[in-house]
């Protein structure tokens, strides 16, 4: 993703469009809760770009040609806030892929071909950049991975290394008080296989919701007084996560994981 984002923010610097070479779009996929919408905003953040975030399935209208207008107005609204981002959720509901879709010639096929024209419109521009996100690029119409469109394919998997897990922890409880016998890389320890960051963040608000209980626990016994209390007294202890681990169920599974080993390596040998 750095490179991506260098790319982007560098676009200014390098007047891609006077050479006509120019990065529109970057698909991030991966299982849920990876944190692809976490990233896509990053970049913006990161860039000083404005962020545009549309879920697909909002923009489905059951009224004839209303669909379209709908997109049609998505990138209206970003040249009125240009340089921007355009973040697309759940790219796969908004562009499925033609071939498949049963649709010929149906709203999905006009959706796709909207997108298409509004997409190809914005290469001269060079002020909008589109993020696509989902979770079955497979199932995403190919005319949108031609390159121009979504140039980039980017797989955005759950932290697999001890290191990258405990960067993810530390990253959610920043703002946690820890007490001082939390051990974040014990913890890392004993965290399930294939655990995504959305996991990551249950986990987190579960332990702190423990140790709010013991901190109420305390009022009712009266054993600190109501009116000296605030939330800088909760103390997340490693109790506290542990038993929140006890109750985690990992939203991927081992037959996700081996979908998205097979999809990535299929996609990467298409030299993206
Ligand atoms: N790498 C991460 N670091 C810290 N928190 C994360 C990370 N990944 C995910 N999260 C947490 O999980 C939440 C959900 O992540 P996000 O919505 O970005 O995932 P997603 O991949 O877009 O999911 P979906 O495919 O379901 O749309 C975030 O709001 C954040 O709290």
């Amino acid at each position: 993703m750095i490179t991506s984002q260098s790319l982007i923010k560098s676009g200014s610097c390098f007047d891609f469009h006077k050479i006509s070479i120019f990065c529109l779009g970057i698909l991030l996929y991966g299982p849920p809760g990876t944190g692809k919408t976490l990233l896509a905003k990053a970049v913006a953040t990161e860039c000083g770009l404005c962020f545009l975030s549309v879920k697909g399935p909002e923009l489905l209208n059951m009224y004839v040609g209303q669909s379209e207008q709908n997109i049609r107005e998505v990138f209206d609204r970003a040249r009125e806030a240009s340089p921007c981002i355009i973040f697309f959720d759940e790219l796969d509901s908004l562009a499925p892929n033609r071939g498949i879709s049963g649709d010929s010639g149906g709203v999905m096929d006009r959706v796709v071909s909207q997108l298409l024209a509004e997409m190809d419109g914005l290469n001269k521009e060079a002020t909008i950049f589109i993020i696509g996100a989902t979770n079955r690029p497979d199932l995403i119409d190919p005319a949108l991975l031609r390159p121009g469109r979504f140039d980039k394919l980017l797989y955005v998997g759950p932290a697999e290394t001890p290191e990258a897990k405990l960067s993810v922890l530390k990253a959610l409880t920043r703002k946690f008080k820890l007490a001082s016998d939390t051990n974040l890389e014990f913890i890392v320890k004993n965290c399930p296989k294939n655990i995504s960051g959305a996991d990551f963040y249950g986990l987190c608000s579960n332990a702190w919701l423990s140790a709010t209980r013991t901190l109420i626990r305390k009022i009712e016994t009266g054993e600190i007084n109501k009116d000296d209390v605030s939330h800088e007294d909760v103390v997340v202890s490693n109790e506290d996560f542990m038993d929140s681990l006890k109750r985690i169920k990992p939203s991927i599974s081992p037959e996700d994981m081996r979908y998205f080993n097979k999809l990535k390596q299929e996609l990467s040998t298409t030299a993206r």
